[in-house]
């Protein structure tokens, strides 16, 4: 940050190894208190702080209210000793440290204003209840000096407050005469500025501008500061300070009952306290201006219902004595020191299928999208991975393979797309996009015998495009086998009327995973059906239950088929290639066997019984909702990334606890394995040496 004037502040650090406090509100040097925040200490969190103003997901390390605690210590210890902080300084460090494990105080306790503060609104909202007040960044007031920091506007006003209370420790007006009844100040006159305060408190002891001799304004008579100001410009300031607070500076829980008569409260000489320097008005009732006017006769005393608290300065000046030794690090830390950066984003994954490296560049552009898309190229067919063409009736034709490539090489030319007609674009379709070929007659004629080709086919009862039947990717296909084989919902004939593809679902893998039995209705479907909206007149999810369904189309299957392949035989001839299309088709029935072990009572975790209430998915194996949402958030477990989480009540539990890591969740021990300690400072000794 450039600032080496932060070259010691990891030496916060040491707060957590002040065990001898049960706990410690921190305040930065820079900090100045409008009232003491003594509700702090009563907080029972390890650790809190206040939003950091330049990033909000941050917290301050300018206010702190923490619990020491000799552990924290030697992990921030740990930390420190290696560097580890973005900023170079202790805020780097403890929000590394504590992330987002750290009970967030209000602003109001560590208000950071700065000379472009845009949220004017919001403090003029807020500024009643303003705490504490601290000066970050490198333009300290002291630095600046009181003329920087005049005028109206939230940075002045609280500046201002900075300096009043600079002014009440050791304003010493030893070369000025601040007013006609200065001589008041013969006293104080006497005593010098400590020279260290003077080195720092550089705007007040080099001042840029001359400062001039006011008359008029009567200086108080214990000298302490009133918020009349002494001088011209500062008169001006404190106006608008004036005005701009009033009604603001009350102590929150202090009751001004008697509002009938403004008051002017007078200081009670600890910042940490009240400070009601400026006569406050009460906006209804005509106000009393403190500096023109006495009292009004009859005015209750002035701050009679204040709280009589009262704060001293330390007078103990015997220097701070370590204790000759702290404590070793607890038996059995363990102490993770957290990256200190998040760990760069994973790289893509890796491709799995052939069209994720050989994806086909689009080079077409047509101004209005045809009602069917084109027709694919030869070369996209042969990459077509088998998976995908489980779902050729219901995918566009341009992910879609025909039939005819799988014995592919001789389908380089549009012949291959036409030995598909099941997915022939509609001629209305051709109609609406025209290009080159088009004018080609060949072309036209060629098309033309394709479709009557395509007629007959359809006649014939064989769809070619669809997907074989188990047993026919056996013969066209070895290798895919298994996938293509579990697809029962695809017929060689007419697709059945009955609803078998209800809306898209996805369906966890214990219905549709890899077993022989498991394989029904459900495979890769699912995944593919994720993609594609609820086909019209299918019946919702809700009604739809898979086992009487499947059991259903069996039976209806098998009715179909042996009517079918009774007569017509040449179904396989028009089939341009596949001459085993049907082989073991026949008689081929789905056996009604029972479900996997475990799953005989288990629904489709989509299927949801007609009676309210909506059932969560029943798993397998019982899990708590919140472990399954720690898996389905940290997307490694696929069978809960197809659950239908949508159909689901299931309440999420929120952790209870954000520790700083796995081995501090609550209520487990730490884990098994231990981490070697910190050494003790007698191994340090000999390692040193
Ligand atoms: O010579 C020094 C310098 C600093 N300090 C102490 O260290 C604190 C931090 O320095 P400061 O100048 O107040 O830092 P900020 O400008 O407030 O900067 C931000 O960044 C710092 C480094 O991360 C944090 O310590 C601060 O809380 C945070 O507000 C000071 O308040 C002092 O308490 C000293 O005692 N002596
Ligand atoms: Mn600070």
């Amino acid at each position: 940050m450039d600032r080496p004037d932060l070259h010691s502040a990891f030496t916060k650090i040491n707060l957590w190894k002040q065990t001898q406090f049960r706990k410690i509100v921190y305040l930065d040097a820079d900090v100045v208190a409008y009232r003491a925040p003594d509700e702090l200490f009563d907080l029972p969190h390890a650790f809190s702080a206040a939003p950091d103003i330049g990033w909000p997901d941050l917290f301050n390390t300018g206010v702190m209210v923490l619990k020491p605690d000799i552990g924290e210590f030697y992990a921030l210890l740990a930390m420190a000793e290696r560097g580890i902080s973005f900023d170079g300084a202790d805020q780097g460090l403890l929000n590394l440290h504590f992330q987002n494990n750290y009970n967030r105080l209000s602003f109001t306790y560590n208000v950071t204003p700065s000379a472009h503060y845009q949220y004017i609104p919001a403090y003029r909202h807020f500024q009643a209840g303003i705490n504490m007040v601290h000066f970050i960044g490198s333009d300290k007031p002291w630095f600046q000096g009181r003329d920087a920091s005049t005028g109206d506007g939230p940075f002045n006003d609280m500046v201002g407050r900075w300096w009043a209370v600079y002014d009440r420790h050791y304003r010493r007006d030893t070369n000025r005469t601040i007013s006609a009844t200065g001589a008041s100040h013969a006293g104080q006159s006497a005593e010098k500025v400590p020279e260290i305060v003077q080195h720092f408190v550089q705007g007040e002891y080099r001042p840029t501008v001359p400062y001039v001799v006011s008359v008029g304004q009567p200086a108080p008579d214990d000298g302490s500061y009133h918020g009349q100001p002494s001088y011209p410009h500062q008169n001006e300031h404190n106006k608008q300070h004036h005005s701009d607070h009033a009604q603001s500076h009350h102590e929150p829980h202090s009751q001004h009952s008697e509002g009938l008569h403004a008051q002017a409260h007078q200081d009670q000489g600890h910042e940490q306290q009240h400070h009601h320097e400026e006569s406050q008005t009460i906006p209804q009732q005509p106000s009393w201006d403190a500096q023109r006017e006495p009292p009004p006769p009859g005015s209750r005393p002035e701050a009679a219902n204040f709280p009589a608290m009262h704060y001293e300065m330390s007078s103990d000046s015997a220097p701070f004595v370590p204790p000759p030794r702290y404590p070793s690090p607890p038996k059995n830390m363990w102490y993770e020191v957290p990256k200190e950066r998040p760990a760069p984003p994973a790289a893509p994954p890796k491709a799995i299928f052939p069209w994720e490296t050989h994806r086909p560049r689009v080079s077409r552009v047509f101004a209005d999208p045809p009602p069917e898309p084109e027709p694919p190229v030869a070369e996209q067919l042969e990459t077509q991975a088998p998976a995908e063409r489980n779902v050729s009736d219901q995918h566009p034709p341009e992910t879609e393979p025909a039939s005819g490539s799988s014995t592919a090489g001789h389908s380089s030319q549009p012949a291959s797309y036409a030995a598909s007609p099941g997915q022939t674009p509609s001629s209305d379709a051709w109609g609406s996009f025209s290009n080159a070929w088009d004018a080609v007659p060949q072309i036209e004629r060629y098309v033309d015998k394709l479709q009557q080709k395509h007629r007959r086919t359809k006649s014939a009862g064989m769809s070619l495009g669809k997907l074989p039947s188990p047993s026919v990717s056996v013969g066209t296909e070895g290798n895919n086998t298994g996938r293509r084989s579990s697809k029962v919902t695809d017929f060689p004939g007419d697709r059945p009327s009955l609803p078998v593809t209800p809306a898209p679902v996805r369906r966890p893998r214990f219905w549709g995973g890899s077993g022989p039995g498991a394989s029904l209705g459900a495979g890769e479907d699912a995944e593919n059906n994720e993609l594609l909206p609820a086909a019209e007149g299918v019946p919702a999810q809700s009604e739809w239950d898979p086992v009487a369904q499947l059991q259903k189309l069996a039976q209806q299957q098998s009715e179909l088929l042996l009517q079918k392949f009774s007569g017509t035989s040449n179904g396989e001839q028009i089939a341009g290639g596949e001459p085993s299309t049907t082989i073991g088709i026949e008689g081929k029935e789905i056996p009604k066997r029972p479900l996997p072990f475990g799953s005989e009572d288990a629904k489709s975790p989509t299927y949801v019984a007609q009676s309210p209430p909506v059932h969560s998915p029943t798993p397998v194996k019982p899990e708590s909702g919140a472990s399954l949402a720690a898996r389905l958030q940290s997307g490694h477990d696929d069978s809960i990334a197809r659950t239908d989480y949508a159909a689901s009540t299931t309440e999420m539990e929120e952790p209870s606890y954000h520790g700083p890591g796995a081995a501090f969740e609550k209520g487990e021990d730490y884990l098994t394995q231990d981490t070697p300690a910190l050494p003790t400072e007698e191994e340090q000794d000999v390692l040193d040496t």
